[in-house]
């Protein structure tokens, strides 16, 4: 035997009549019991119409003609013409008998508690007789179940309280002889002299739990318009999905806080007779829904869900005379139960000093007059201070049964709250540990939900928000690459990895949910935002999307200037412009610190070899307590091109411009040329080995004849090389008259760095480097009689571009 419950919204409409009947058809292998609502929207016309006529307003008669007509016309459409009549008298005489009352309440212009449950209960009476005539027509017999003389209660109108014992009997006696099929309404009951109540908010429920725990059935369902209960809001969490199975109190604790799918005082019964609950979806019945039992059924998910409440305000009560005075928090609580306002979450410090309550945002006013009135002494005397007021505040609550003892489940929350730039203004959480709530800025909500769903497992995937500013030659490839892996990451690394922030130096484009990478050039272009670093980054911060990462592919110094600012609003940052690492040491350091303070990243190991691991591995020395003597490198691509090609009969300015159409060079080839960016990589690389050195500290004998670093555009440039084609000539002939190959050789020894063209010969490793490769040599006191060594092409779109990807999988995997 099983007892199902199908709400307004499954009884609403003929057609969603007719899918109730499929299912109660499907299951006609077991007797059912079948509880339902009145149809949708039906107790709301009848409570308004109710309301009109006890205030005297006529216009109640209209109303009424319009619940009448919707019980008529779904009789006419659901029963077939010659089994109508008898329906439709009886639904007639019911309605009568309602105009009687709404007459009556207009006549004496009032509408007691008692008048408003004879008139509530009719939309459960109507609609349930209804549906017990259509199921008949379609073959299924079926028998009305009068639950109204079935559930005794007490004489609490609008809430009564049931008298189990001679309920369960009347339940078990009816039952006893009944067709295997059986339409009862819901929210219905009466007091022991036969007068109608009802049972309150939730009442369908209620009947059907009362009925199930009476009857001892194995499955009780309650049929609604979702597929469960879900792990989180899925208006804000796209990858909600329903849990398969919970717990009790796990169902309870949701839906205390907005998984509003049951109200947990009507499960009671249920739960005291430890009959499993499933919440199934009437419009998708294939759906597996959620099944709430005694225990969560093995599931290993330490974390159930996620509820949420919008709309909250902190009230913090604070002050000397506070203290050790225990009257002060009954006072608190007495006063906000007197103006009716509901308390949802209560912290105090051990200090006792303050008391904070969370409240319903509408209740602000109400709080504030009463617990003025009630410390009005307190106040004068300055003993409690004026009440503190925060508003437009949400809750978020984690719930599981599992965490109760698993340590760090709140260091994890708080953490990846932390992580994504959401303040907890207030936390609570019970002995029972199966719920950790805290109190966030309601604006933080939707990416608050989201970091946790996904901290947690509870969605399939990470998402990872990019905001890519520079789209040359690095950007561009870095781009082509994400479009290509997107799908990839997505099945294999559970990583969303989505670009919603493009920018060149002209426009800026952005959209929430992830540009379209098959058109990206099209949209940036034809785009009306102008690029403004500082409306860039406003953006991001107003998008407030959970792991936004900010990729600079620029060599920008006013790009690198803004990266504190944006690892200050928790917003990681990945660059191969070095630029900022090779700032003042004061610069670096501040961003590192930055960075640590936010828990924000910021990785840069394309600065050096590009997408060689270069800093990583020097990191992991240098962490695990290695300590560097000497770094001898070749840390120009560009250089190392350069010289690999620059051979008698071919001019060098050519090998100069062939290595930037190649996009080893950077923007600007005297950067290269003049050794400042191997001064740069040498320079970051020291500085990760702890030294604290500035640029000035690295000497640098340039190759590069003077007057070649006077002039402004590249094609100035590319004049000077030329007219000094004869300099270089001798070079690069002087190097093979010694048997050597020319390199630009970065060398840190004793305490200091140097950068220079140097002759290699055959015998140092460095002499067979070849095409844009890059080579470090790391001497350290764990590699003391060979060097560590790092080698492969070491600029370019497609290596650089790949280290890149590689720092923001980082991010992605922490
Ligand atoms: N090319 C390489 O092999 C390589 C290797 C490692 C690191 N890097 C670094 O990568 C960065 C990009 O190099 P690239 O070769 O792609 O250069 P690029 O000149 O091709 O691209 C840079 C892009 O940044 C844009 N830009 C400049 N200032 C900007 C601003 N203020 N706002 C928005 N956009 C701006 C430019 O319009 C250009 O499109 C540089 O910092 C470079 O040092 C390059
Ligand atoms: N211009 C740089 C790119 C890599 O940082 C080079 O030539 O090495």
């Amino acid at each position: 035997m099983k007892v199902l419950k199908f709400g307004g919204t499954s009884v609403g409409t003929p057609d969603n009549l007719r899918v109730v009947k499929d299912i109660l058809s499907a299951g006609k292998e077991e007797k059912q019991v079948c509880v339902v609502s009145a149809f949708g929207g039906v107790t709301n016309l009848l409570h308004e119409c109710s309301d009109l006529a006890a205030a005297g307003d006529e216009s109640y008669q209209g109303l009424f003609a319009k619940i009448e007509a919707r019980h008529l016309d779904t009789v006419k459409e659901l029963l077939p013409v010659k089994s109508q009549s008898g329906t439709l008298s009886k639904t007639k005489i019911l309605l009568n008998d309602l105009e009687d009352i709404m007459k009556g309440i207009f006549l004496i212009g009032e509408l007691s508690p008692r008048s408003l449950d004879r008139v509530l209960g009719m939309g459960e009476i109507l609609s349930s007789n209804i549906i017990v005539d259509f199921l008949n027509s379609e073959g299924l017999t079926t028998d009305w179940g009068n639950t109204g003389a079935m559930i005794k209660t007490d004489s609490t109108f609008n809430n009564a309280i049931v008298d189990f014992s001679s309920t369960n009997q009347n339940i078990k006696d009816f039952f006893k002889s009944s067709a295997d099929l059986v339409i009862c309404p819901g929210f219905v009951s009466s007091n022991q002299d036969n007068v109608n109540t009802t049972l309150g908010r939730g009442g369908s429920d209620y009947t059907a739990a009362i009925l199930a725990a009476a009857l001892e059935v194995d499955t009780f369902e309650i049929w609604t318009d979702v597929s469960g209960m879900m792990t989180s809001d899925p208006r804000a969490v796209s990858s909600a999905h329903p849990i398969e199975k919970i717990s009790y109190q796990e169902a309870m604790e949701l839906s205390h806080f907005g998984a509003k799918v049951i109200y947990p005082p009507t499960i009671q019964p249920a739960l005291d007779k430890n009959i499993p609950i499933k919440i199934k979806n009437t419009f998708r019945p294939q759906d597996a829904g959620t099944t709430i039992s005694a225990d969560s059924n093995g599931s290993k998910q330490f974390v159930k869900g996620l509820s949420s409440v919008k709309n909250i305000a902190l009230l913090n009560l604070s002050g000397s005379g506070m203290i050790g005075i225990p009257k002060f928090s009954f006072r608190l609580f007495k006063a906000l139960s007197e103006a009716k306002v509901n308390v949802i979450i209560i912290t105090q410090a051990s200090s006792e000093h303050s008391i904070c309550v969370g409240i319903d945002g509408n209740d602000v006013e109400a709080s504030r007059a009463a617990i003025a009135e009630e410390f009005q002494f307190e106040l004068s005397l300055n003993k409690v201070n004026p009440l503190e007021v925060e508003e437009h505040l949400a809750i978020v609550a984690l719930v599981g049964d599992k965490m109760r003892d698993h340590v760090g489940i709140s260091g994890q929350m708080f953490a990846a709250l932390g992580e994504n730039g959401v303040n907890i203004k207030a936390i609570a959480q019970g002995s029972s540990e199966r719920n950790i709530t805290v109190v966030i800025q309601e604006r933080h909500l939707k990416k608050s939900l989201n970091v946790l769903h996904e901290s947690f497992f509870l969605s399939e995937k990470k998402r990872i928000n990019l905001f890519l500013v520079g789209i040359g030659n690095v950007g561009g490839t870095l781009i082509q690459q994400i479009a290509k892996q997107q799908e990839y990451l997505s099945e294999n690394e559970h990583v969303d990895l989505r670009i919603v922030g493009l920018a060149n130096s002209k426009k800026m484009y952005f959209d929430e949910e992830g540009i379209d990478l098959s058109k990206w050039k099209d949209l940036l272009l034809n785009g009306t935002l102008k690029m403004e670093n500082a409306a860039f980054i406003q953006s991001i911060q107003n998008m407030n999307l959970r792991n936004s990462v900010f990729v600079d592919n620029t060599a920008s110094a006013e790009i690198a200037g803004l990266y504190n600012g944006i690892l200050s609003k928790n917003i990681s940052v990945v660059t191969p412009n070095k630029i900022a690492c090779a700032s003042s040491y004061e610069n670096y350091q501040e961003l590192k610190n930055t960075a640590r303070e936010y828990k924000s990243k910021f990785y840069y190991e394309t600065n050096v070899g590009a997408g060689l691991p270069v800093i990583t591995t020097l990191n992991d020395l240098i962490k695990s307590g290695d300590r560097v003597k000497k770094i001898e490198a070749v840390l120009s691509g560009s250089l190392n091109f350069i010289f690999n090609n620059f051979k008698p009969g071919v001019k060098f300015v050519d090998i100069v411009k062939q290595a930037g159409e190649e996009g080893y060079t950077e923007p600007d080839p005297k950067i290269d040329l003049s050794g400042v960016d191997v001064m740069r990589k040498i320079l970051i690389l020291i500085r990760e080995c702890g030294v604290e050195a500035e640029l000035s500290d690295i000497t640098a004998d340039s190759f590069i004849p003077a007057d070649c670093m006077k002039t402004k555009t590249n094609e100035e440039f590319y004049a000077k090389l030329e007219a000094h084609e004869e300099h270089f000539q001798s070079l690069v002939k002087q190097a093979e008259d010694n048997n050597a190959r020319l390199k630009v050789v970065a060398t840190y020894d004793d305490g200091k760095a140097s950068v220079g063209l140097k002759e290699i010969t055959k015998s140092h490793p460095f002499y067979i480097l070849e095409g844009s490769d890059n080579i470090v040599l790391f001497n350290t006191n764990r590699y003391a009689d060979q060097p560590l060594v790092i080698k492969g092409a070491g600029a370019g779109a497609a290596v650089t571009a790949m280290g890149i990807f590689a720092d923001i999988m980082r991010i992605a995997n922490s």
